[in-house]
């Protein structure tokens, strides 16, 4: 079974590490040698410590995937081109595919489904979501018989790796960004993770699996974790709650709701104790109640025993005859907007410290019905910061109050605003 690699990086390192490192032992799984054909790189340079024949490296990707030798490809390169028109093309010449790039899954999994129909192969891309967590698999398989209700979880390890170091150590932002592109977590581009897009595109993979619609990636609501200042971590530490950025999947009244935004959460939520670049998904369905996946979300060698999870199973049908279940998109939602969602605020206001002035905030909240829970005031010379957490309101109701009150003459400025989820 001859497997060529498109990538070396932290990924494709890894994977070529595994496939030959455990030769022996997925030889016997898959029923036949898995043989590294060729690897392809932007660069050929000198890759220290890889067990591999450096004449397996080639910088002319497009030839390694037409050779007629190749029966399977694994791809993590990233980015839309050249890994979609590779893809492709490994797919015309007859090969299943392993992909992690949920970048691309996200943006233009349907004219990949529909090349691996029209080719009969398989395109499976576990490591695409949440490093190491067996998520896509339980929801494309395990739970294919059940109805699945909502999908809550952590899915991009650099963010999570930020905010745990944010809260702990008290890391500035810059400081903890580099450290997580040290350890190979970040992507090519960080300001994938850091603006919420690759958390953005695993929730787009997540909900179309869990309730066999489309969701493209533009029906997703996304806010990054640029935003959130060490004073909303002191602020959600004081709450007894804590920073995370969440992917939010759900079906209600019949459509669609998909969101990615930091929220501060109780500390006694599960998702709390998720530090580092470990991810964590609970999936509600009908009959199966809560499950939860918890795991390392990021990195080479995690993202690669996904991979290779992949790998053997595409191979296996390849030995075995037949392929693994393709897209299951038959039912059409609609995508409810964001406005309608519901949930719970944490307001901060830096405001004149002077009579009026709470009754002036209160009266902003209720003609809109956002109804207030508590309010908390720091008080300083002249000034004062107003923390408000409402009870449950639509945000598009919360987005109309922050505008009145961006525009009192005594609120300075509105300084977060931030959701609270979990409670
Ligand atoms: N890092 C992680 O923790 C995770 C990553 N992923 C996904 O896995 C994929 C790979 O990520 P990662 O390994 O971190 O990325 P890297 O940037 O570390 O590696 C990318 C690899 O692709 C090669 N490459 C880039 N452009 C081309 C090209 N035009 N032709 C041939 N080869 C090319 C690079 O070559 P060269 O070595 O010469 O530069 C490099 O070997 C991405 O889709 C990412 O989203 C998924 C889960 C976790
Ligand atoms: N950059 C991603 C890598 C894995 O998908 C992350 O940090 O989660």
């Amino acid at each position: 079974m001859r497997v060529a690699l498109l990538g070396c990086g932290v990924v494709g390192s890894e994977v070529a590490r595994l496939i030959v490192e455990n030769g022996d032992d997925l030889a016997a799984r898959v029923g036949r040698p898995l043989e590294l054909a060729g690897i392809a790189v932007r660069r050929k340079r000198e890759r220290p410590g890889l067990p591999v024949d450096p004449d397996l490296f080639t910088t002319d990707a497009t030839g390694l995937v037409s050779r007629d030798d190749i029966d399977l490809v694994v791809e993590v390169i990233g980015g839309i081109e050249p890994a979609r028109s590779l893809i492709l093309a490994a797919m015309k010449n007859g090969a299943s595919v392993v992909s992690a790039n949920k970048a691309l899954l996200a943006e233009d999994g349907a004219t990949l489904f529909a090349a691996a129909q029209e080719h009969g192969v398989d395109l499976y891309y576990e490591a695409a979501v949440a490093g190491a967590i067996p998520i896509l698999r339980p929801l494309r398989e395990s739970l294919v018989g059940d109805q699945v209700q909502r999908v809550l979880g952590i899915v991009n390890g650099t963010t999570n790796f930020i905010l745990s170091s944010m809260d702990e150590t008290g890391a500035g932002f810059a400081e903890a960004l580099d450290e997580a592109t040290a350890l190979g977590y970040a992507e090519a581009d960080p300001t994938a993770d850091v603006e919420g897009f690759d958390a953005a595109a695993k929730a787009a993979i997540l909900a179309s699996l869990a309730f066999h619609t489309r969701v493209p990636l533009g029906a997703v609501h996304r806010e990054g974790i640029t935003e959130v200042t060490a004073a909303d971590v002191a602020s959600a530490k004081a709450m007894g709650h804590v920073v995370k950025l969440l992917a939010i999947a759900e079906l209600v009244d019949g459509a669609v709701a998909v969101r990615v935004h930091p929220a501060m959460i109780p500390r006694e939520h599960p998702l709390a104790s998720v530090r580092d670049a470990f991810n964590a998904v609970f999936v509600q369905s009908a009959a199966a109640g809560q499950l939860m996946f918890y795991g390392r979300g990021a990195g080479g060698a995690p993202t690669a025993s996904a991979v290779l999870g992949d790998l053997v199973a595409v191979a296996r049908h390849r030995t075995g005859g037949g392929l693994g279940p393709g897209e299951s998109s038959y039912a059409d939602l609609p995508v409810r907007p964001m406005g309608d969602t519901l949930t719970r605020y944490h307001v901060s206001l830096d405001v004149d410290d002077r009579p009026g002035v709470l009754a002036a905030v209160a009266t902003a909240f209720a003609r809109h019905g956002v109804s207030i829970q508590t309010v908390r005031q720091e008080g300083h010379a002249d000034d004062a910061v107003l923390v408000l957490v409402t009870h449950t309101a639509r945000d598009a109701d919360l987005a109309a109050t922050v505008e009145e009150l961006r525009a009192l003459e005594i609120v300075r400025d509105v300084s977060s605003v931030m959701r609270v989820e979990g409670v």
